[in-house]
């Protein structure tokens, strides 16, 4: 099988500064969903699974309320075609999900297909047990029955943390393509660390947080009041969940779609590669 996507086949999709466009611009809006998130309580029986027995009752749902509401959320999207586009991916198993009604389009093929990974159920698990009691410390109250308000701005803000992680997906194929050579030894020794190391920029990270953080001291201030004690959110852990989680999680799908960059093509389609240059 010769590589359906060889780097000589440049995609302006694929262009770092066009993919760091996005990147930023996706900065904007998980910031704008947390702070509408972290307006209401925690609510952790939202997050239970079998809390809600309403939803054992009339939907034969054992899973957890929020849990529920992507199935929901995400059926009437999987109706409209969301999940054939190579940035969305589903947090609900794909088999639960309907067929598309809308006819399928035709996307730019810029990833290689096999490589593709869904790094939803991790993102999930950090959104529930990190970001969540997070955002809500400020709320005095641990509940405050906004089951509806509250599952719908978690709908939205997975929705765009989903996006910005899967994102590494082409970015890394652009670094790939810009010198597949570099890329072939680790990827076929399995060498995580070389491959993350080969697409770490520190310098890059350093200033997307500095500039984070100066968004989130602007967004999530209190204009009307001025009162720095109802500030909608703290910048700081804003950061933080960057720094700890964001930037890492994007660097593990980067490197798994890397792992998987090769399989399926012959000898012979590597040593093109590897002779290839980045056009
Ligand atoms: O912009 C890149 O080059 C990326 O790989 C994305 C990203 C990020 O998550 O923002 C991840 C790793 C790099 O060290 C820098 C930034």
């Amino acid at each position: 099988m010769t590589d359906p996507f060889p780097p000589h086949l440049s995609s302006p999709l694929l262009s770092l500064d066009h993919i760091r466009a996005v990147l930023q611009r996706l900065e904007d809006t998980i910031l704008f969903q947390l702070i509408e998130r972290a307006q209401f309580a925690k609510n952790a029986r939202m997050y239970e699974p079998g809390a809600f027995k309403e939803l054992k009752e009339r939907e034969q749902w054992d899973g957890s309320w929020v849990e529920w509401f992507l199935r929901e959320t995400e059926a009437a999207h999987a109706k409209c075609r969301r999940y054939e586009s190579p940035d969305e991916y589903p947090f609900t198993d794909p088999a639960l999900l309907p067929k598309p009604i809308l006819p399928p389009i035709e996307y730019p093929k810029v990833l290689y297909e096999r490589s593709v990974v869904n790094d939803n159920k991790r993102i999930w698990e950090w959104y529930r047990d990190e970001v969540v009691p997070t955002i809500t410390r400020r709320v005095e109250m641990g509940d405050d029955g906004q089951y509806g308000s509250a599952a719908t701005r978690d709908v939205e803000v997975l929705s765009a943390l989903s996006r910005r992680i899967h994102f590494g997906m082409f970015v890394s194929e652009s670094k790939f393509r810009s010198a597949p050579a570099s890329f072939i030894g680790p990827i076929q020794s399995r060498d995580r660390d070389a491959l993350e190391a080969l697409i770490t920029k520190p310098a890059v990270e350093a200033a997307l947080l500095v500039r984070l953080e100066g968004k989130a001291e602007v967004y999530g201030q209190d204009l009307n009041t001025g009162d720095e004690s109802r500030r909608k959110i703290d910048a700081k852990e804003v950061v933080r969940l960057y720094r700890e989680f964001v930037i890492p999680e994007t660097k593990v799908v980067e490197v798994d779609y890397l792992l998987k960059r090769l399989d399926g093509l012959s000898e012979a389609d590597i040593e093109e590669l590897r002779q290839s240059r980045a056009s």
